[in-house]
């Protein structure tokens, strides 16, 4: 933790417009787990809850992006700008910094939320990144040139003239800042789902894992394949797919004999052997989703699992909780279980599953 870090008064999340209720339950309720108490400070369709509480420099390093399922990025919270004014904006983040001996950042992020209400501030945020950068630099805050492993400076745009200051350590920041990959729809690409499992396997999976579990001749099942966008992401990765759905599959994936498609019910098909990988976007009730996941680990039908639930309209965390319990209770045994609500993911979350190698137990 950065003696930046330290100065911490709260978290600082960014979220998905209109979740900021699910953001602002999970803060609660994995703070309250790790015995921290604070409250949740959320306006609807804000994109962005702030969490206040004690302790908030432990906490930020213990919960970081990674563990929170509604978080796109979360950061620690420094303090709260209600007045920065146009004609100098400048000049009162050198004094919050400089009140509160704040110093030694590798570099500075200016950047609004991903709301109807945040977005109108991007361009803002492009010129008064620069012009802050220059100014960090000539005072001293920060290094000469970029350092990315050095704390970052975080200036979230609440309003033209307002703000809330955090800061990010390295192993804390999401792989995209905001949390927004920028991918790009392949004309090839059977349907723009395909970018959702693209942006799983980037975010779920560090570089190292994608390489050793993503191998050409891999297999794997892609249960409600069509019209097959992750089947093609899967058969791009080289592997060999059983794509199931009643539906009809794009012709071209079955052109190069990577693909077999297979008309039956994806609740109730099951492999010969293990698969590497087994893969499930039906639209289906979550609870009965998670259920049948965890049977697949049970019965020793795949080694790893990429799946999406879909959320209700109302107690959506609530039903976050019970279908994960679900989940591993189904499974019945420990599982390496990651849970991300993704940028193109809408109403829903998507859920890495995978076995626990010997030696990382
Ligand atoms: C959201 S779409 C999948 C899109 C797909 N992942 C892609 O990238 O193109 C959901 C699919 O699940 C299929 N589905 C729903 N229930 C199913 C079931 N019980 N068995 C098999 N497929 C099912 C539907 O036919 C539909 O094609």
């Amino acid at each position: 933790m950065s003696a930046n870090t330290a100065a911490a008064i709260g978290l600082l999340g960014w979220c998905r417009q209109g979740f900021e209720p699910e953001l602002a339950a999970e803060y609660q309720s994995k703070a309250a787990e790790l015995g921290v108490a604070g409250y949740a400070k959320a306006q609807r369709d804000s994109g962005y809850v702030e969490f206040l509480c004690e302790d908030a420099a432990a906490l930020s390093r213990q919960l970081g992006t990674n563990s929170l399922i509604f978080a796109r990025q979360s950061i620690a919270m420094l303090a709260s700008l209600p007045n920065l004014p146009r004609e100098d904006r400048i000049t009162p983040i050198l004094d919050v910094l400089r009140g509160m001996d704040l110093n030694g950042f590798g570099s500075v992020a200016v950047e609004y939320s991903d709301a109807d209400s945040g977005r109108e501030f991007a361009g803002l945020a492009r010129s008064l990144g620069n012009a802050l950068r220059a100014a960090l630099r000539k005072h001293g805050f920060m290094s000469g040139k970029d350092r990315p492993h050095l704390p970052c400076l975080h200036l979230l745009l609440t309003g033209a003239e307002s703000g809330i200051l955090g800061v990010s350590d390295f192993s804390q920041r999401p792989a995209f800042p905001m949390g927004i990959p920028r991918l790009r729809m392949n004309a090839q690409a059977p349907s723009r789902s395909a970018l959702k499992l693209e942006e799983a396997l980037l975010t779920l999976l560090t570089e190292a894992e994608r390489e050793k579990w993503l191998r050409d001749g891999m297999r794997a099942c892609d249960l409600g394949a069509a019209p097959g966008g992750w089947t093609w992401v899967l058969m791009r990765h080289g592997l060999l797919v059983t794509a199931i759905d009643n539906g009809p599959l794009r012709e071209q994936l079955l052109e190069n004999g990577r693909v077999e498609h297979l008309r039956a019910d994806g609740f109730r098909w099951s492999p010969k052997f293990p698969l590497e990988w087994m893969v499930c976007d039906m639209v289906e009730q979550p609870a009965r989703v998670a259920q049948r996941m965890g049977e697949w680990f049970a019965n020793d039908w795949c080694r790893r699992s990429i799946f999406n639930l879909k959320l209700p309209m109302k107690k959506r965390y609530a039903e976050v909780e019970h279908c994960l319990q679900r989940f591993t209770e189904a499974a019945g045994m420990p599982l390496d279980i990651r849970v991300k609500q993704l940028y193109h993911d809408r109403e829903e979350i998507t859920v890495y599953a995978g076995l626990i190698s010997r030696k990382d137990r």
